[in-house]
């Protein structure tokens, strides 16, 4: 039963890239009094932290989504299923808002709302709205997007969208908005991020691009990289072979600090890294996920290279010879950081770190309309 000024669900689920938007949500409205219930599927579970540590988390059933028919067809029932479930618990408890960050794992919730009529809010991360924002987008009450001009609105439900930024967590804003730390002059500092999951094409092509330097430049480089659990030794065993310094793991809990302390981010083109990137006006290259759904990170990617002069670079140029070069330009003439750093377009730096306060308000808004 809800003791505060009401229930609200958040439905999110996948990867991190949907998880911690609704993360940043949920703790804004745990402070202004709101209860916090998360619908999410199992993959994240792992991820869980801060707002939603004390947070009841409805866990939606599903399989890994792999093509094939029978596997479309036991995720259908499982979502099925789970819809049941889920409405059973809407009924009950009677939540006053539903907000789905998209991805099919939010479909159960966002089908609960339209059959219950409880106001649902969708909020698109990337800069093309996604499948199941796209199908519930006309029984939405409104679309908030985090990048102008997304991709494959129909102009029917414009009056729907609002450009509201991606929301990012609390201890991510801490940080954007403190000192920034001294410089070490005789080491470059990179960061490699392949969003929540990892990316191969980093482990496969950065190491040994690392390897082809000179040696008085590979001693320069001092390197943190994420990459997937089953990549970790083959990655550390080809920096063994160099003389740069590394850190490789899985994950990294204190991404903020580490943006901070690294002179140049490779990431993938995930919308939550995009925001990230825009909200610390990093150096970076970015390389898109050639295979993401309807080539989301590619317009994530163009709408950042649009408004930086960051390096944008597609997988099928992102080899060994070009990144070695590319480093080699970096390690002798390091203004290249500077010219990178201060060439974000003003008009979008401060967008998402106010997002999760704007969407606050917007839903509180909303709550009163009602
Ligand atoms: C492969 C794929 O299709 N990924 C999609 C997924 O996000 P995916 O999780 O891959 O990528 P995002 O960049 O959106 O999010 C990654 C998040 O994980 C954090 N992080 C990452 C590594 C780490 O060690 N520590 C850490 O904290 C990052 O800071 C960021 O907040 O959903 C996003 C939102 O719809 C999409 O834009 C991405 O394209």
């Amino acid at each position: 039963m809800s003791k505060g000024k009401g229930l609200i669900v958040l439905a999110a689920g996948g990867t991190g890239g949907h998880l911690f938007p609704a993360e940043a949500i949920a703790e804004k409205l745990k402070q202004n009094g709101y209860d916090i219930q998360l619908v999410c599927d199992k993959r994240v579970l792992s991820l869980l932290e801060g707002a939603f540590l004390k947070t009841k988390t409805f866990i939606i059933t599903s399989i890994a989504p792999r093509s094939g028919i029978i596997n479309k067809l036991i995720n259908i029932l499982l979502l099925f299923f789970s819809t049941v479930k889920i409405s059973i618990t809407f009924l009950l408890n009677r939540p006053k808002l539903i907000m789905s960050f998209g991805g099919y794992p939010t479909l159960p919730a966002a089908l609960s709302a339209v059959i219950f009529r409880i106001p649902l809010i969708l909020h698109e991360q990337n800069s093309s709205l996604g499948q199941i924002n796209k199908l519930f987008l006309p029984f939405a009450k409104n679309l908030l997007i985090s990048f102008p001009n997304t991709k494959q609105i129909s102009s029917k439900y414009i009056k729907k969208v609002v450009l509201a930024g991606l929301p990012l967590r609390s201890k991510i804003i801490t940080l954007i908005n403190s000192k920034k730390p001294e410089k070490n002059k005789k080491l470059f500092k990179i960061l490699v991020i392949g969003g929540s999951q990892g990316a191969r094409i980093f482990s496969d092509v950065i190491p040994q691009a690392i390897l082809n330097l000179d040696q008085s430049l590979q001693k320069k480089i001092q390197i943190t990289q994420q990459t997937r659990n089953n990549l970790i030794d083959g990655t550390i065993n080809t920096y063994k072979k160099t003389l740069c310094g590394y850190q490789v793991a899985s994950f990294f809990k204190n991404i903020a600090e580490l943006y901070q302390q690294h002179d140049l981010l490779i990431i993938r083109a995930g919308a939550s890294s995009i925001a990230e990137l825009m909200s610390f006006q990093k150096a970076a290259i970015v390389v898109p996920f050639a295979k993401a759904k309807d080539n989301h990170q590619y317009h994530n990617a163009k709408f950042l290279s649009d408004n930086s002069k960051i390096i944008f670079k597609e997988e099928n140029g992102f080899s060994i010879d070009w990144l070695s070069n590319c480093l080699k330009d970096f390690l002798n003439d390091q203004q290249k950081i500077k010219n990178i750093e201060t060439s974000y377009n003003a008009k979008y730096t401060s967008i998402h770190i106010n997002a999760a306060d704007m969407i606050t308000n917007f839903i509180t808004s909303t709550l009163i309309q009602n």
